[in-house]
């Protein structure tokens, strides 16, 4: 058997450039995990209304993060898989969910190389039936159609593994070393309450309340609410953060429906009238940073805290291709391939 990688993120427009950003939105939010209402709803909701008015904004949106290379989330992904190939023997592929990277693409790239066993890797450390779901499932999809003969056996959600605790941690320690923080908010992507519930395999576990999330579960294996709340409770832990000097928060909302609450921007709104003068944002719903970190966070909540009266605002980087994310990552796939590797 030889055996092969599959990295998959979410995807990106092809550029800053609305018709681009249209097409992307498109396929994205046409996604029936994204937006999940039945087919006439979702039609009407994001071909009749969301892309006739998002794009322009997105697009301007996009226009302040872009780099010179490309979209940062495919640039950062794309040095991620390359410093994971350098440890790994196997090959490794990179594929986004939505795009032309497509996973049809990077499960070819890997069997033209030989490979008929392929650990299908989602940079998601949270479940949620908008991200790993989404792509299990049409990998699986893919599989049947054109590769029935490939093994895949994916990598679920790593939120609470040890390890993982460990790199997130001292990756916020070392960026806020010397820096002035009162406060550090863990802030996550939203989703709407009824992805928790639909996600929920008890069907009745999930209240989305002060206390099913800390409640043992079955649920929580696919519950993205407790999973969020675990990494914030396991950093805490693992740095020492004091009573009251951290909150969790959820970002980028879309629609009408109720989302995952505290919202983000209302969060750190509430610190700078309760007169916090210097916080910290990180974002481990993200593995690498993206329009949502870049622009939402480190230049909307800047702005918003400074308008409240704060004074200093750091975001902690996404683990990107940082160097302990990329040997804990080649850990996980050489005890998978069971290939010793050799750490740079
Ligand atoms: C981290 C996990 C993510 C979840 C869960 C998620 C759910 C989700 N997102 C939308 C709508 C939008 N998301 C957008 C951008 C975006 N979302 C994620 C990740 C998750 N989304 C990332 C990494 C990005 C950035 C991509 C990039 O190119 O940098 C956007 C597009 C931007 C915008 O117009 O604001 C939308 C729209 C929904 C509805 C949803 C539902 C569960
Ligand atoms: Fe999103
Ligand atoms: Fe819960």
């Amino acid at each position: 058997m030889q055996k092969g990688i599959l990295l998959v993120n979410l995807g990106s427009p092809e550029s800053p450039d609305p018709k681009d950003v249209k097409k992307y939105l498109g396929e994205f939010l046409m996604d029936e995990r994204v937006i999940d209402v039945p087919l006439w709803a979702r039609n009407l909701l994001v071909k009749g209304i969301i892309l006739n008015t998002r794009p322009k904004a997105s697009a301007a949106a996009y226009k302040k993060i872009w780099w010179k290379e490309g979209s940062p989330l495919i640039v950062l992904s794309e040095r991620l898989q390359n410093k994971i190939q350098k440890q790994v023997e196997e090959p490794v592929a990179l594929a986004m969910r939505y795009g032309s990277m497509t996973i049809k693409k990077g499960l070819q790239e890997l069997v033209d190389k030989g490979v008929d066993e392929v650990l299908l890797f989602p940079l998601y450390p949270q479940f949620a039936m908008a991200t790993t779901e989404t792509i299990t499932v049409l990998a699986e999809e893919i599989r049947q159609q054109y590769f029935p003969n490939l093994k895949i056996e994916s990598v679920p959600a790593f939120y609470n593994k040890p390890d993982y605790i460990e790199v997130l941690s001292n990756a916020i320690k070392n960026h806020l070393e010397g820096k002035n923080c009162d406060h550090l908010l863990f802030s996550y992507h939203g989703v709407p309450e009824r992805h928790i519930r639909k996600s929920d395999i008890t069907k009745s576990h999930c209240k989305i309340d002060g206390s099913c999330c800390v409640t043992p579960s079955k649920a929580h294996e696919f519950c993205y609410r407790h999973q969020c709340y675990e990494v914030t409770r396991l950093v805490v832990e693992k740095l020492g953060l004091k009573e009251g000097s951290y909150s969790t928060s959820f970002q980028s909302r879309l629609g009408f429906d109720p989302w995952l609450l505290p919202y983000t921007d209302r969060t750190i709104e509430r610190l700078g009238k309760e007169g916090i003068k210097n916080m910290a944002i990180v974002t481990p719903a993200f593995v690498s940073d993206c329009l949502e970190t870049l622009e939402e966070i480190a230049m909307e909540g800047q702005e918003i805290f400074h308008e409240m009266g704060g004074k200093d605002f750091t975001t902690v980087p996404c683990l990107n291709d940082d160097d302990e994310f990329v040997n804990l990552l080649s850990k996980w796939i050489s005890e998978w391939t069971k290939t010793p590797i050799e750490i740079n």
